[in-house]
């Protein structure tokens, strides 16, 4: 089914209270002929696919891994060998950098800002995912909450697949990386449930205790979700409202994704094209002002 029939089916009121759909979003579903030629790429010799890129932003504990997780789920990919996945799902937190000895020190008190786009390493993240629409196999590295660093030996490998999420807090606020999706969404949950669920998280999960995880979040978590989170929602093709809770929402993000999976190499790089030349910011949208959040 079309989206412009989803859309008549569901009603355009009714839609935009399941989710918020820019104008730009329904480019994807246009069939013009563009004057890109389809683009391979070849790794060791192999022809690989540029796969179709889709950034997951929002703030903490909104959903972004949970629906991530779902999407995948729906897409049958969770029950899949890794080498066999043709949808895929990275953490921008896979890309935190390294800290300085003071630095490390900070954080461990929960005096470290890791909601200050300084805290991440935007060059590798960009690399990597320059890598990966080359269609290349790419290693990433394993986050440790405990440690606040690297994992030292573990890492995944993610092979070239279909599709591929990238889910972070601040996945658009790098102009270079923002542009390389073809498809933005914005998980938009209320802060104060992001609250409750990230303090029994962080006790649980990330071994902290709750004056750290209130006082971290009251110091830098919330504020630098104001100045450098929220205004990047402005560049979504699609909000979410609510995360993982909107079934209605995910199941439209899976039927285009499976729909996507079901075209031909042509035509899946027509709407890559397509994509990401109705990127807000991107030099074909230069001088186009984004929606307000
Ligand atoms: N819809 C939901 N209902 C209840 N708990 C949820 C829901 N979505 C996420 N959670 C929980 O909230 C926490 C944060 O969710 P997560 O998906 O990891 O968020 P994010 O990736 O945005 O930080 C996790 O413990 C997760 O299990
Ligand atoms: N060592 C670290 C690294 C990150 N954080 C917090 O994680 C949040 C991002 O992850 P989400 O799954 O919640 O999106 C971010 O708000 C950081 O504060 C941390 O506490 N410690």
């Amino acid at each position: 089914m079309s989206m412009s029939l989803i859309l008549r089916r569901v009603g355009v009121g009714s839609f935009h209270r399941i989710l918020s759909v820019k104008y730009n979003f329904k480019f994807l579903y246009t069939h013009k002929m563009s004057e890109k030629p389809v683009e391979y790429t070849h790794t060791n010799g192999i022809e690989s696919k540029t796969p179709f890129l889709i950034g997951v932003a929002g703030g903490t504990a909104s959903g972004k891994s949970t629906v991530c997780q779902r999407i995948m789920e729906k897409l049958g990919q969770q029950q899949k060998e890794h080498t066999e996945r043709r949808v895929v799902c990275i953490s921008q937190d896979s890309f935190y950098r390294t800290l300085t000895t003071a630095e490390r020190m900070r954080a461990e008190r929960g005096q470290f800002n890791f909601d200050h786009p300084d805290a991440f390493d935007d060059k590798k993240l960009l690399a990597v995912l320059k890598d990966i629409l080359a269609g290349k196999k790419v290693e990433v590295p394993e986050y440790d909450y405990i440690s606040n660093s690297i994992h030292p030996h573990h890492s995944h490998t993610i092979y070239p697949a279909d599709v591929v999420l990238i889910e972070g807090i601040l996945v658009f606020y790098f102009p270079e990386v923002r542009e390389l999706f073809h498809m933005k969404l914005f998980v938009d949950t209320d802060s104060d449930t992001r609250l409750a669920r990230r303090v029994p998280r962080d006790i649980m999960e990330r071994g902290r205790d709750l004056e750290q995880v209130l006082n971290q979040y009251m110091n830098f978590v919330k504020p630098a979700f104001e100045e450098f989170c929220l205004p990047t929602k402005k560049f979504a093709d699609v909000i979410i409202p609510r995360g993982a809770d909107n079934v209605v929402a995910i199941d439209l993000i899976v039927q285009h994704i499976s729909e996507y999976l079901k075209r031909s190499p042509a035509e899946k790089s027509q709407l890559q094209y397509i994509g990401a030349s109705s990127t807000p910011g991107s030099p074909q949208r230069a001088g186009q002002a984004g929606r307000p959040h």
